[in-house]
């Protein structure tokens, strides 16, 4: 029995409906294995610009780091994402949260349930059995780098950079979690061009001899977005820049089903932060429809990784195989042989996990 203070980050759009659901579960996980959860609310993203002015006000910051977890939902509005010239904007604040707290490297699973098979664009012979971890880099890259613009604004640039201890450390954490997997780790990056990839091929080279018991290869960014729709199976750890992550991760969604299954842990040197990989979704926001999944996933991912309840974790993930296994789903991973009064809103899916803990 535990007792332990989580902050709620619900952020914008879908993020509030999501967030919600992945609260209740863990409030049951602990009625159920007699832990005290304790609870706070901060501000993060447009609901944060609104109420102070500031994407990541200093408040939420220092709640965040007086936490020992936070789950968060997602930040975005359309209001800034059609005015380029908006200066302050949502996505600042998760940038600020994500460098503040440390958090260089965000897990992304990607695993499908078996009862999801048919859910995906992708052909079921091709994806039964996939399973892969990303490791993406979540503190440095093109995101953090210098940008502006120049010559009257006629021309922008962002810069790209990494050191060699951030390619290092997050390199590391990738071949741990392969030694505790199929020992396959796969660097993606773009070293026939691009120099901060040649810096990451250079580390990932030069510390491979210290696992050699993990198999290593590396593939070019552009082949690994067509080989993981490909043959996913060939795919066990994969590590990645900030960049080519994002990119790859939404794209390995379809391995899952769909963006409202994946759950991510973000972590490094503080307060760990568990959210889903997906965005605030302008166009379902308010319609309960989202899948609140990647939300309870992420609960999951929280309760192992920040608190190791390693059998309070799998008692979450075990409740959402039940539920597709009753067959349950939202809309985003219907098929069509799913009869419409199991398909469910974010709510009554939600209601349906809690049932099985
Ligand atoms: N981590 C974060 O906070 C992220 C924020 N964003 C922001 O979110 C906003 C929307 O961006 P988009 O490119 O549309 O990406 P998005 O991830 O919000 O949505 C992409 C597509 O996936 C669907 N989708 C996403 N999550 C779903 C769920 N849980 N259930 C059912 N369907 C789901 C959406 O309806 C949409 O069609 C933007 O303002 C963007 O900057 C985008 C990605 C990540
Ligand atoms: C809005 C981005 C900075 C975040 C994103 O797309 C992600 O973390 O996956
Ligand atoms: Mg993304």
């Amino acid at each position: 029995m535990a007792t332990k203070h989580i902050l709620i980050v619900p952020g914008d759009g879908i993020g509030q409906e999501v967030t919600a659901v992945g609260k209740k579960v863990l409030d049951k996980i602990a009625a159920k294995f007699g832990h005290t959860f304790t609870y706070d609310e901060a501000l993060i993203g447009h609901v944060a610009i609104e109420a102070t002015g500031n994407p990541l006000p200093d408040e939420s910051l220092e709640k965040m780091r007086k936490s020992d977890a936070v789950l968060f939902g997602a930040v975005g509005h359309p209001k800034y994402d059609n005015d380029p010239s908006a200066k302050v904007r949502p996505e600042q604040g998760l940038l600020k949260m994500r460098k503040e707290l440390g958090l260089y490297a965000n897990l992304r699973p990607i695993k499908l349930f078996d009862e999801l098979l048919g859910a995906s664009s992708i052909k079921p012979e091709i994806l039964k059995g996939a399973d892969i971890l990303f490791f993406r880099e979540l503190t440095g890259d093109i995101y953090f780098g210098e940008k502006g613009r120049k010559n009257d604004g006629d021309t922008a640039y962002d810069i790209a950079e990494y050191s060699r201890y951030e390619v290092e450390r997050i390199a590391r954490k990738a071949f741990e979690a392969a030694r505790t997997r199929r020992k396959k780790l796969c660097s993606v990056d773009k070293a026939n061009v691009i120099e901060t990839s040649r810096l990451w091929r250079e580390v990932i080279q030069k510390i491979a001899p210290e696992y050699p018991d993990v198999e290593v290869e590396h593939q070019f960014v552009d082949a690994t977005a067509m080989l993981l729709i490909k043959d996913p199976r060939r795919f066990d750890v994969v590590v990645t820049a900030n960049l080519f992550g994002d990119i790859l991760t939404d794209e390995a969604s379809q391995i899952a089903g769909s963006m409202g299954m994946l759950a991510s842990a973000s972590v490094g040197d503080g307060t760990g932060v568990y959210e889903p990989i997906h965005g605030s979704a302008h166009d379902i926001t308010g319609k309960g429809v989202a899948n609140p999944l990647a939300s309870i996933l992420s609960a999951a991912l929280l309760l192992d990784i920040s608190f190791g309840m390693k059998a309070e974790s799998e008692a979450v993930i075990n409740a959402v195989d039940q539920v597709l296994k009753a067959g349950f789903r939202t809309r985003d991973i219907a098929d069509q042989q799913i009869p419409a009064d199991k398909i469910l809103g974010t709510e009554a899916i939600g209601a349906e996990v809690l049932k099985h803990l």
